[in-house]
């Protein structure tokens, strides 16, 4: 059952403080119309992440945005700050990337954003002002004895638990997301019916601060070129070159520049610079039963997913090297579906999950995020350090 927060915090019959995350975007423009029509007057945060270096190379529509944002706070008339974390930002989310595709793994900004910079930074220099922080995220909160779980939102399509899986307790128990229980389509009615000025304004896709600067360009920037081989792992024969391994991800397709395929990226070796491809439709080395966690944030503790009993044991890993699996449904990439499984401690090894299903193009550095048999709570995530 989903559950509305913000009902609940109202039914209390409190009145709390809370600061508005907004964008400019549809999604944040609702979640401030929704907390007006329920009796909270939110101070309205703008923020402006998207990095811009001497070169203006970087370059972010944050203009276009603040000029949404500032309709909208006159429309509702609010309060409404513009705050920068550019710097937050580039020394916590963007050098981070760099430096997970400089090791040949798959990066996620959009995860580090949220737990660094929207929770982390913005929090403690503003958010801690405010009872609640409120974002226009498809996600919900579910209140169970006491304890705040992060819960998955009513559209599956546009689910963000999985950017979110790697917040912690304080953060969760802080936050609100008033449309995490609506339809995008729902949203989108609202925001005409509510003459928003951002209504009819397309969603935004991708990295956020990339803005409009193609995701090779920025790493070629940092990065440079490498050339090496690229080579049929059936064979072993050398089948062409590519520019630089960092330009390339377990389980790609498209941009490899070989002829006879399709071909997909099924290793990398980042020591000798080679990639590894396979061919076929659907050739079976892509694909793995088997995807192991060094770390595995749970979000609001090891509490829910086991029993009672066995919950006691996880706190004490070294001890009991006889630990219970779990069954869990999971995601290793942004999709509507969830894939059904095991999650099974590896003593202090960290995690694994074991998958009904292969699972294709398991790619360390991406973040597999844990979730009920039924989807309503994720658990939480780790980032992948091997796919089997
Ligand atoms: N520059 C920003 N300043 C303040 N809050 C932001 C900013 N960018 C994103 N957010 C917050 O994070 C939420 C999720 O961000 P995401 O980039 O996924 O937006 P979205 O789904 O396109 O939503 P929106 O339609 O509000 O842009 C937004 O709804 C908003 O609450």
């Amino acid at each position: 059952m989903i559950q509305n927060r913000l009902e609940d915090i109202l039914k209390s019959g409190k009145q709390p403080t809370v600061a508005a995350l907004v964008s400019g975007g549809v999604d944040s423009s609702v979640v401030v119309h929704k907390l007006v029509e329920a009796g909270i007057r939110p101070t309205i945060f703008y923020i402006r992440i998207g990095m811009q270096d001497e070169d203006g190379f970087v370059d972010c529509p944050a203009e276009e945005d603040i000029e949404l944002t500032t309709l909208l706070a006159r429309k509702y008339d609010l309060p409404m700050q513009v705050v920068s974390l550019h710097e937050e930002y580039w020394d916590k989310v963007v050098s981070y990337t760099i430096e997970t595709v400089r090791k040949g793994l798959t990066p996620n900004p959009d995860m580090m954003c949220n737990k660094l910079i929207k929770f982390g930074c913005f929090e403690e220099k503003y958010g801690h002002n405010f009872d609640y922080i409120a974002t226009g995220h498809y996600a919900t909160t579910y209140t169970d004895d006491g304890i705040t779980y992060l819960g998955t939102a009513k559209d599956p399509v546009k689910d963000q638990t999985d950017f979110l899986a790697q917040i912690n307790f304080k953060q969760i128990s802080k936050l609100l997301f008033p449309i995490g229980h609506l339809d995008k389509s729902e949203v989108r009615e609202i925001a005409k019916d509510a003459k928003i000025p951002s209504a009819m304004r397309k969603d935004s896709q991708g990295i956020c601060f990339l803005g409009k600067v193609n995701y090779n360009d920025f790493i070629k920037r940092y990065l440079g070129e490498k050339p090496g081989r690229i080579i049929d792992r059936e064979t072993g024969k050398t089948i062409g070159t590519h520019k630089g391994y960092w330009f390339h991800t377990i389980g790609q397709r498209k941009g490899l520049g070989l002829s006879g395929g399709p071909w997909f990226v099924v290793k990398k070796d980042v020591k000798r610079n080679i990639l590894l491809v396979s061919r076929g439709y659907d050739p079976k080395e892509q694909y793995g039963h088997i995807i192991e966690m060094k770390e595995f944030n749970f979000i609001s503790g090891k509490v829910g997913l086991w029993s009672k009993e066995d919950e006691a044991k996880l706190f004490d890993l070294e001890k009991h090297k006889e630990l219970p699996k779990v069954k869990i449904t999971f995601k290793v990439r942004h999709t509507p579906e969830f894939t059904t499984g095991l999650l099974e401690p590896m003593g202090d090894k960290g995690f694994r999950i074991i998958s009904d299903e292969p699972i294709q193009g398991i790619a360390p550095g991406q973040y597999a995020s844990v979730y009920d048999t039924e989807h309503m709570i994720c658990y939480g995530s780790g980032m992948i350090t091997k796919g089997k």
